[in-house]
């Protein structure tokens, strides 16, 4: 009897062991990643970001490898940090890739129909197609002029009040979009346009927060009414200020029209004038066109900030990009379009601008996996959000050798593996990982690219960026830090901006041109 029980336990010790070996590598791989604490998971590090999670990101990667993974609250997150492995999913298999993933309180406040972080469904079809034929590279052809006369108008703000640049850079900002977007014009920083926008912005972005939302990690919250709580109640007031702030654009722009007759009208109100051509509820259109403000004023404003610390810092590249731009446009006027094709400096300090930014800053939207999948032995559950990790990939010494450093070259000379050619074209920001990648990539890029590139343009034409002066009276560089949201803005910093000598005149010319 006693012999029988030894054997039997042999036995399955024997088919335990054969079958562990059989089945090795068969099972779904675990994905490394930084250990948490049980329930709350990497809450503690994400906390210590301070909102910035690149360089948490970027730490995170060089430790565990192009992909990983961390957790918070139970939640799985995957950071892919790899590009061949980011271009397989989010393009390859963009079908199941695509969707997104927003914090509670801002889903509920925009009822899902914010164009950035809502789910891939028809709403977003039909959003994403308004989107496409308000900012197509055909269609961003016409705002030239309109950028051309709002970068004339925001240098000669600059010259003549330098310290309040980032405000000139905000206003330039919303002025670009009001007039190409509403046929409004938008000449102050105190402007309505402005100010309702930001307030409302401001307001949204805090619906990101855990302190100020809890409900955004302690899901059950959710099951009680609005009413229980002050949190609750301030999402429900969230939710109405956007109502009001989607319903009344047309209303908005009606008003704010009247005080500038004069402007061509602008894409929205063609969209208005041509309504039944389109297959949208206001709703989601209004939702669309107040995305693209935000979209398109808070990165614009952000990558001008970082061009003028960039200059600061690296200043053998301004007066390498004045030199380009004396010496194909000269003294007596600034530069228009028609120069852009021979200014390649220009787009490559753009570009590299926008590089830079992405490796400190810009850490993008993350993808939502809409179905389970396998990829390379891991199994990935379906609602598990992907952030491509820019900061890592824009970071890879094979496509960017010296990628720590600000070097616009990369784009201009051809030891580099980034360069191509006719430099009449690249460099361009098209299908640049900033921008994002597959059917979520950003449809901004070119009007982007276009308003960064005449502005810097004009600016490096019309002054000189230095260091400002310390207490000693030497120059110094100042430090950048970073408000404490996603995508966060540099916090105020200094910087001397002055007028070249022999250009003011030139420049009033223009001013006054652009002013009728
Ligand atoms: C330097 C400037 C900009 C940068 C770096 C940038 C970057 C990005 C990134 C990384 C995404 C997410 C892509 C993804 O999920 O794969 C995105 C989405 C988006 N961007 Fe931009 N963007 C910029 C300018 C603009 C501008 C000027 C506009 C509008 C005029 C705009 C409108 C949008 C919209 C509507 C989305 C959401 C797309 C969707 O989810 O379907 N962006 N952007």
């Amino acid at each position: 009897m006693s012999y029988s029980w030894v054997a039997w336990v042999g036995i399955s010790i024997f088919v335990w062991v054969l079958g562990a070996q059989l089945f090795r590598g068969t099972g779904p791989k675990k994905v490394p990643g930084p250990r948490g604490y049980p329930l709350i998971g990497n809450l503690l590090d994400l906390a210590s970001s301070k909102g910035n999670l690149v360089p948490l990101f970027a730490t995170w990667a060089k430790q565990y490898g192009g992909i990983l993974e961390f957790s918070l609250f139970g939640e799985k997150q995957i950071v892919l940090s790899d590009e061949a492995v980011v271009q397989e999913l989010f393009v390859k298999r963009g079908s199941k890739y695509s969707g997104r993933s927003a914090p509670y309180a801002l889903k509920y406040a925009t009822r899902d129909l914010l164009i950035a972080l809502m789910p891939k469904n028809d709403a977003w079809r039909r959003e994403r197609k308004l989107t496409h034929s308000a900012i197509s590279i055909s269609t961003n052809t016409k705002y030239q002029a309109a950028m051309h006369s709002e970068a004339v108008r925001c240098v000669h703000e600059l010259v003549h009040s330098p310290a309040s640049f980032a405000l000139h850079f905000r206003t330039y900002s919303y002025s670009v979009i009001a007039r190409c977007f509403f046929g409004l014009h938008v000449a102050s920083p105190t402007d309505d346009f402005i100010v309702s926008n930001e307030e409302y912005l401001t307001q949204a972005m805090q619906a990101f927060d855990p302190s100020v939302f809890p409900i955004n990690i302690f899901s059950p919250l959710s099951y009680l009414p609005v009413w229980t709580l002050p949190s609750l109640r301030k999402m429900a007031r969230l939710r109405t200020l956007t109502d009001s702030y989607l319903a009344n654009l047309k209303h908005d722009v009606e008003k704010e029209r009247r005080m500038s007759p004069s402007q061509p009208p602008g894409v929205f109100n063609e969209f208005i004038a041509n309504r039944s051509d389109y297959d949208i509820s206001d709703a989601e259109a209004n939702s669309a066109f107040r995305a693209l403000i935000g979209g398109a004023t808070r990165s614009t404003h952000n990558a001008l900030l970082t061009f003028m610390y960039l200059m600061m810092a690296y200043p053998e590249w301004l007066t390498k990009l004045q030199a380009q731009i004396d010496s194909v446009v000269g003294k007596d006027r600034l530069p228009t379009w028609e120069d852009v094709p021979n200014l390649p400096m220009v787009r490559a300090v753009v570009k590299e601008g926008v590089r830079y930014r992405s490796i400190v800053a810009e850490l993008g939207i993350p993808h939502a996996l809409e179905e389970d999948d396998l990829y390379e032995g891991y199994v990935f559950k379906k609602g598990t959000a992907f952030h491509a990790n820019h900061g890592a990939i824009l970071m890879d010494p094979t496509l960017y050798p010296d990628q720590a450093v600000f070097n616009p070259a990369r784009w201009l000379e051809d030891s580099y593996p980034t360069y191509k050619v006719p430099l009449t074209v690249y460099p361009n920001c098209q299908n640049f990982a900033p921008f994002g990648y597959g059917r979520r990539a950003c449809p901004g890029y070119d009007f982007a690219e276009r308003s960064l590139v005449i502005m810097v343009a004009c600016m490096a034409w019309a002054c000189d960026i230095k260091r400002p002066l310390g207490e000693n009276g030497k120059e110094f560089l100042p430090e950048i830090t970073y408000e404490a949201v996603p995508n966060p803005r540099p916090e105020r910093f200094e910087c001397r901006i002055v007028g070249r000598e022999g250009r003011m005149e030139s420049l009033q010319k223009e001013m006054e041109k652009a002013s009728t």
